[in-house]
């Protein structure tokens, strides 16, 4: 799927022109000492930043400017990890984990420092979540991700296709592609599921608890501290995720903390709800936090120096879908967007639109089998664009 610019105007909404209005072009000369960083977790007007490694001030290069047509290298997940707060200039602009961001002052990471953002590079994808009660405004989570992982257990709690379908929307539209991730595949079968969304182009891969010699699942909110998942399965997951920034979501319960866990050892997500050992509550923080994958031998054996990112998005229930055009969303797919192009003017698209072209182009099939496919295809895409209309109810 082509990877679509970056729409993030509403974020500088206060400037007079949406495009080329890029804050480091009056910032850069005067911050030539700054590095470049990525924010790794955001909490109340302090930034963490992971500052990779050899990117100092005095190591001859300067700072490297992660320009968004650098989008396709993910940043190194070995560095110094620095505390932060923005410099004045950007009081009013956001910055979300995900972000590259030009950092200046101490930058050593000690205790006690807090280094200064001066500038945020252009993004090469946005992903907003939706308004709530709190916030009637959608604002932007995530920064230059490039897959959304959808978390979603096959059973308890049971998966909810309409859920499933925002995510898929807005991933697309944040010019993100999008892993579906089916957990507890030990309690139901995942073949009805991929059967609605494999058709759409969307890649499913699936996880399971470890076979341990006992029959009966654990029993929710007891005090063990992490249930083993099976490794083959966690592999099959990490393989995907390799050398990509990914966010994963995914409602309480679906098992997003423990496929964390099992991905990012150090990780330490809170699981299972209320731990009786520790008296500790549930993770209550409801920001994003990116973790960089464990390093380690790629599938031939070869060190690779960083295994991309995977960042958590607690709280983040549903996303904003009220900006998707429909014309936007079509561009995912590049057999029905062409055949669009056939529609009257103004076409919706929907099942119940007036000469649709979709469906001369299902009817238009060569011979039966491609016939179906291009139906069931239609059909998916048909589901998502109803989904964005919001008859969705805001599940929790
Ligand atoms: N049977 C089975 N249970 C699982 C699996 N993965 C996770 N669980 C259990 O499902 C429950 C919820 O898992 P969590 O990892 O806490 O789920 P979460 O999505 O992070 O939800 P919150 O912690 O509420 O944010 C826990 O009791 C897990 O042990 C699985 O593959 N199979
Ligand atoms: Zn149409």
């Amino acid at each position: 799927m082509a990877r679509r610019g970056a729409r993030d105007e509403s974020e500088f909404r206060s400037r007079p022109s949406k495009r080329g209005s890029r804050p480091r072009t009056k910032l850069r000369p005067s911050h030539e000492d700054a590095v470049t960083a990525m924010v790794t977790g955001v909490d109340r007007g302090r930034y963490t930043l992971l500052v990779p490694d050899g990117e100092t001030p005095d190591d001859g290069r300067g700072a490297q400017v992660a320009d968004g047509e650098g989008s396709g290298a993910v940043p190194s997940s070995s560095g110094t990890t620095v505390l932060a707060m923005k410099a004045r200039e950007l009081v009013r602009t956001r910055v979300v984990v995900g972000d590259q961001v030009d950092v200046v002052g101490d930058v050593t990471g000690e205790d006690g420092t807090l280094a200064r953002i001066v500038r945020i590079a252009e993004r090469s994808s946005v992903l907003r979540r939706t308004a709530d009660d709190d916030d009637p405004y959608e604002r932007i989570v995530v920064a230059n991700a490039d897959r959304l992982v959808i978390v979603t257990a096959l059973a308890d709690p049971p998966p909810r296709t309409g859920m499933i379908d925002r995510c898929v929307v807005a991933a697309y539209d944040a010019g993100m592609d999008v892993l579906l991730c089916l957990t507890k595949a030990d309690l139901a079968s995942p073949d009805e599921l991929r059967g609605l969304y494999e058709p759409l182009g969307v890649q499913v891969v699936v996880t399971r608890a470890a076979r341990d010699g006992g029959e009966t699942a654990p029993a929710r909110g007891r005090a063990e501290e992490r249930l083993p998942l099976d490794p083959a399965s966690v592999e099959e997951v990490r393989g995907l995720l390799r050398g990509r920034i990914s966010v994963l979501v995914g409602h309480s319960g679906v098992g997003k903390s423990t496929l964390i866990n099992a991905l990012v050892p150090t990780a330490g997500r809170a699981t299972g709800g209320v731990n009786d050992v520790t008296g500790r509550g549930r993770h209550t923080s409801t920001s994003a936090v990116a973790l960089a994958l464990p390093t380690g031998p790629d599938a031939d054996g070869a060190d690779v120096d960083h295994d991309g990112w995977v960042i958590d998005t607690p709280g983040v229930r549903s996303f904003g879908l009220a900006h998707v055009e429909v014309g936007h969303l079509l561009h995912a797919f590049d057999d029905l967007d062409e055949a669009a192009s056939e529609c009257p003017r103004g076409c919706t698209h929907q099942a119940d639109a007036p000469d649709c072209a979709l469906d001369d182009w299902v009817v238009a099939a060569s011979d039966d089998e491609t016939r179906a496919t291009r139906a069931l295809r239609l059909a998916s895409f048909r589901r998502l664009l109803a989904s964005r209309t919001g008859t969705v109810p805001r599940e929790g």
